[in-house]
């Protein structure tokens, strides 16, 4: 049996987590062989329920399940923790943008940030959920100055499962017929969802559809799923984060699939002229525990004009947080 790794989750009582939770205990994140250690953050009024949700893990009986520490201090939940969820949040409701969060939601990233830089492991690999989730790990990452800023990832993963289906649906195949799906930028509305290097069961994806549809249809659709979601369920979605906070960090951890791409929010080096430093969604290929942006994919003026204006937002929301990146 491997040696047990720490995994801090915070918004541990959300509900998010309560899908999240379950699933890295009964080892879905980390492989069937790996024990975990949940370090559990939540704010101090929820510790009542965070209790009950351990009780509940109690009683799956997990056998990967190697220990639990629930806490309202970020300085015991990220203590040696080699993985960080941060999901713990405010989420958005009817009729808000996820960049009218900011506010709300910026100033827990810069105590997280500061909380991983001194307690967590050197090789810690955290996951920003909350929204909005870009700029909310530009504003962990920036407080940890002692991490390496590739430790850093936001999440886009569920924008790339969205697109993905959206595709499967369209060209009637299976999802396991997409492969190399993109979403550039931000997680927001301003995100670009990329098919032109898109495989449908062998067959370019740009062939199998329309322009009209493409533009018309297909981008807007996956640019607004978690409206949609807020819509018809009354909360923002919950469990289909969850899975993608799972597909996000088992690939990161384990590795991505031959032959395809992930979607990631990671620290820009400046590739395809995105401005370094900012959290940006590019595709990436995960190998050995480690990330990397895949290289050399062709751009026509289209793409170009959207990575553009998905990168300008990304700008303007880190312009807004300046009081919180040291
Ligand atoms: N990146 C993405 O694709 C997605 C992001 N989200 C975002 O994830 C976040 C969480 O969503 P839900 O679980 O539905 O919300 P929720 O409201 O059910 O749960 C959030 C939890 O975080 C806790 N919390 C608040 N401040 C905290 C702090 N400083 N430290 C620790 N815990 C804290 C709250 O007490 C609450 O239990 C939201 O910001 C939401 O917008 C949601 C879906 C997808
Ligand atoms: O839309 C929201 O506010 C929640 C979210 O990030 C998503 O479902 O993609």
């Amino acid at each position: 049996m491997k040696a047990p790794v720490r995994v801090a989750v915070t918004g541990a009582a959300g509900q998010i987590s309560y899908s999240l939770l379950f699933r890295i205990a009964a080892g879905e994140m980390l492989g069937k062989d790996q024990p975990v250690i949940l370090q559990m953050l939540e704010i101090t009024p929820a510790l009542e329920a965070l209790k009950g949700v351990a009780m509940e893990l109690d009683d799956c009986a997990f056998p990967l399940l190697a220990g639990m520490v629930c806490s309202d201090d970020p300085n015991v939940a990220f203590k040696d923790a080699d993985y960080a969820l941060l999901v713990g949040a405010r989420p958005r409701g009817p009729g808000m943008e996820r960049k009218d969060l900011l506010e709300a939601n910026a100033a827990i990233f810069s105590v997280q940030g500061k909380a991983l830089n001194d307690h967590a492991s050197r090789d810690v690999k955290v996951l920003v959920v909350g929204n909005p989730a870009n700029t909310n790990a530009l504003i962990a990452q920036r407080n940890a100055p002692d991490l390496d800023p590739r430790n850093f990832t936001a999440m886009m993963r569920l924008d790339h499962n969205r697109a993905m289906s959206q595709l499967a649906e369209k060209t009637g195949k299976s999802i396991n017929d997409v492969k190399q799906v993109i979403i550039w930028g931000n997680h927001s509305a301003t995100q670009y969802p990329d098919v032109h290097n898109t495989s449908v069961a062998g067959t370019n994806a740009m062939e199998l559809i329309e322009q009209d549809w493409y533009e018309n249809d297909f981008i807007p659709t996956v640019q607004q799923r978690g409206a949609a979601i807020i819509k018809a369920r009354g909360a923002s979605s919950a469990a289909s984060a969850a899975n993608a906070a799972i597909f996000h960090m088992r690939d990161w951890a384990l590795g991505s699939a031959d032959g395809d791409y992930v979607t990631m929010g990671v620290y820009s080096d400046g590739s395809y002229g995105i401005e370094e430093g900012l959290i940006y969604g590019f595709p990436c290929v995960c190998k050995n525990g480690d990330w990397s942006i895949v290289p050399g994919i062709e751009l026509n003026d289209f793409s170009k004009a959207k990575m553009a204006a998905t990168e300008t937002e990304l700008k303007e929301e880190r312009d807004g947080v300046k009081h919180l990146l040291p």
